[in-house]
């Protein structure tokens, strides 16, 4: 079982003082694993310490059954695509794929056949020609994605990667990423609720370097039945709702505002309704100590 699992066990993780995972308890298994937590969580911490950029401070940590201690081997393992991936501009798109596999030792028969399999996997096989600098941002996306699966690893993290992408752009990242989690584990970390809801079927949220939630989607949804709420309000009401309720969203048509809203109990002239995910991730981290003020999560 280890063999095509992450086991996280008792981490902590400190900068200076500064303590940026407390604690850290996670099995992630194969297929998308999402990690969903505000700016200054602790997802990009946590990842680095996966793929052995920076080190723990105590706690056991095993990629598909090799302690993390033995980098040489979990670099062989994981492929990486940090937040800020940019990659050797003025080259063509062949050419930094190639010399990446140059420093991975890949010969020239394996480099030139993974390339070929990558780009047309990602879609950029029509851009093979075109300078890294040339690229949009999702095409510059793909590919971070192609030369993090260059050495074929088992698993795949990939840091906020839909931050800053087109809706389309988005939508045909996320995609990709749940191809290419069929056969190996991907670990998407990101605060855009959304992304999480259409492809990760596990996830962990974190809050402050500690874990809140590790389960399923499924399961953090049921957690928020019956307690989100839909109302028509007048503007006169609003102020008042504001204050009592934790307000999810809002749209102002004329006089009238439509607002959806978290509530422990029934609301007099309120209608509950069907919780999705950015209610159940706002409920949790409300039930858990974190205050926010009207509409919240990002999209
Ligand atoms: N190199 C560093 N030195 C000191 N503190 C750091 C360093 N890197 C991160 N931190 C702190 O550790 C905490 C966790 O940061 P981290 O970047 O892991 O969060 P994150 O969930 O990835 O946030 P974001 O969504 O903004 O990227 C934050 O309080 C951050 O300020």
């Amino acid at each position: 079982m280890s063999k095509n699992t992450i086991i996280i066990q008792n981490l902590n993780k400190f900068y200076g003082n500064k303590q940026a995972l407390f604690d850290i308890n996670l099995k992630i298994e194969k297929g998308m694993f999402g990690l969903l937590g505000r700016n200054g969580a602790g997802k990009t911490t946590l990842m680095k310490t996966l793929a052995t950029l920076i080190h723990k401070k105590d706690g056991e940590i095993t990629v598909c059954g090799v302690a993390i201690e033995n980098a040489k081997e979990i670099r062989k393992i994981i492929g990486y695509l940090p937040q800020e991936f940019s990659i050797y501009p003025s080259m063509s798109v062949r050419e930094a794929m190639d010399y990446l596999g140059v420093l991975s030792g890949m010969n020239r028969k394996e480099r030139k056949k993974r390339t070929e399999i990558l780009l047309n996997q990602v879609n950029l096989t029509e851009h093979v020609n075109k300078k890294v600098k040339a690229l949009s941002g999702g095409m510059k996306r793909r590919l971070g994605i192609a030369q993090a699966l260059l050495h074929d690893p088992k698993v795949l993290i990939v840091d906020e990667p839909t931050a800053g992408l087109d809706p389309e752009e988005r939508i045909h990242f996320r995609n990709l990423l749940s191809e290419v989690a069929e056969d190996r584990i991907v670990i998407l970390s990101t605060h855009i609720v959304g992304d999480i809801e259409a492809t990760c079927e596990n996830i962990a949220i974190l809050n402050n370097g500690r874990l809140l939630y590790h389960g399923t989607v499924d399961a953090l949804l049921t957690t928020a039945t019956g307690k989100v709420f839909t109302k028509i309000a007048n503007k006169s009401e609003l102020p008042k709702l504001k204050k009592e309720y934790s307000i999810t969203s809002m749209l102002t048509l004329g006089n009238q505002t439509h607002i959806r809203f978290l509530s422990d109990s029934p609301v007099s002239g309120a209608v509950e309704c069907e919780p999705n995910m950015e209610d159940a991730y706002m409920l949790y981290l409300y039930h858990n100590g974190a205050t926010f003020e009207s509409v919240g999560g990002e999209r």
